[in-house]
């Protein structure tokens, strides 16, 4: 007898698609297990304009597989100088979903993030005024703050200041990292959420040093101790629907990766919701699952909950140690290990 779920088709809260070749070869895999993806816009240049953003959904729209049945929403990156006025006719147009703070230098491509965040009061206004969400990368970039502690340091210093200084704008928290994240967000008004990557419920920070340094494991935020692993999870699989699903599938090539300054980020997409259905089967409540792939996102956007379902059947599946050739091959998260999920249609 086969064990199979079947569940609404979920969404991707927060994915890396990239550009030219390397979109093409990793949009399928998003496209395959997910309906919609807020898509990152840390592309060089940076997505900063309404133009920008349209060019970008068609280059994706025409890198997916025929037959492909997938939406990406699209996301405006803010700089010092971004425009409330453009912002807004973005958002109004459907063009922006929502908006995306990168502290400057933060993480890979943020050179253009924003250095102040009281640069940002119009910008920051207008949202709260038309609903539209702030999407953030929560650590702070000063380099004498430890970086195992940079995620809770943003909590008390800007993330709280601003939830208070802008009481009613919508504000998503990406891929938390940490018990402080996990209960701030708990403990804030239903404005506020956050998504949740399949490898910080998965990896704690020795998988970064298992026996020599692992490349593949390291991304930003950097996973943290396992306290903090088990306090991420505990929301992920809690129903809560402040948390919901956002990959980070974040492809670097190889040489990227490899190398004596490796860049950050893991490819998770082609096992990410086996990945999750995993974690919320340890946990013992796989009929959550559910909720956190495909309704508690759409519901924080204001989105219709999608229509179709997906099927993933109890098998044990052998993730590749590699995907794709050449200079576009990538190491999967999960790499060489079995998952006991496979994703079906
Ligand atoms: N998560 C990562 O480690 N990397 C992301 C950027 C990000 O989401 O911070 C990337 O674009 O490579
Ligand atoms: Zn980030
Ligand atoms: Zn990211």
């Amino acid at each position: 007898m086969t064990d199979m779920i079947t569940i609404r088709r979920p969404d991707d809260w927060h994915v890396h698609l990239r550009d030219g070749d390397m979109l093409k070869a990793v949009a399928g895999y998003t496209a395959r297990q997910f309906a919609r993806a807020i898509v990152m816009p840390n592309l060089t240049p940076p997505v900063t304009t309404m133009e920008a953003a349209s060019a970008y959904r068609d280059r994706i729209l025409a890198a997916l597989p025929e037959g492909a049945d997938f939406t990406p929403l699209m996301t405006c990156y803010l700089t010092d100088g971004a425009d409330p006025a453009e912002i807004a006719r973005g958002h109004a147009e459907g063009v922006f979903t929502a908006c995306k703070l990168y502290p400057a230098h933060a993480t890979t491509n943020s050179a253009h993030g924003v250095t102040d965040i009281r640069k940002l009061t119009g910008v920051l206004e207008t949202m709260q005024r038309i609903g539209m969400p702030l999407l953030i990368h929560g650590e702070v970039t000063d380099r004498h703050v430890d970086i195992f502690d940079r995620e809770a340091v943003f909590i008390d210093t800007i993330l709280a200041p601003l939830v208070r200084d802008y009481p009613a704008l919508r504000i998503v928290l990406e891929h938390i990292t940490t018990a402080e994240a996990a209960a701030f967000v708990e403990e804030s008004g239903p404005q506020i959420a956050a998504t949740i990557t399949p490898q910080h419920l998965v990896i704690n920070r020795n998988a970064i040093f298992d026996g020599g340094i692992r490349p593949h494991a390291y991304c930003l935020p950097v996973a943290k101790r396992e306290k903090h692993r088990l306090a991420v999870r505990r929301a992920a699989v809690s129903g809560s629907p402040k948390f919901f699903l956002g990959t980070d599938s974040a492809p670097h090539a190889i040489d990227r990766k490899e190398t004596a300054c490796g860049c950050a980020g893991i490819f998770n997409a082609p096992y990410a919701i086996e990945s999750y259905a995993q974690v919320f089967e340890e946990d013992g409540v796989l009929d959550r699952l559910e909720g956190f792939a495909s309704e508690h996102g759409p519901r924080f956007y204001g989105l219709p909950l999608n229509e179709g379902t997906i099927t993933l059947e109890r098998v044990d599946t052998v993730v590749p140690d590699r995907i794709g050739d050449g200079a576009l091959a990538l190491v999967p998260f999960h790499a060489g290990e079995t998952v006991r999920w496979q994703f079906v249609d």
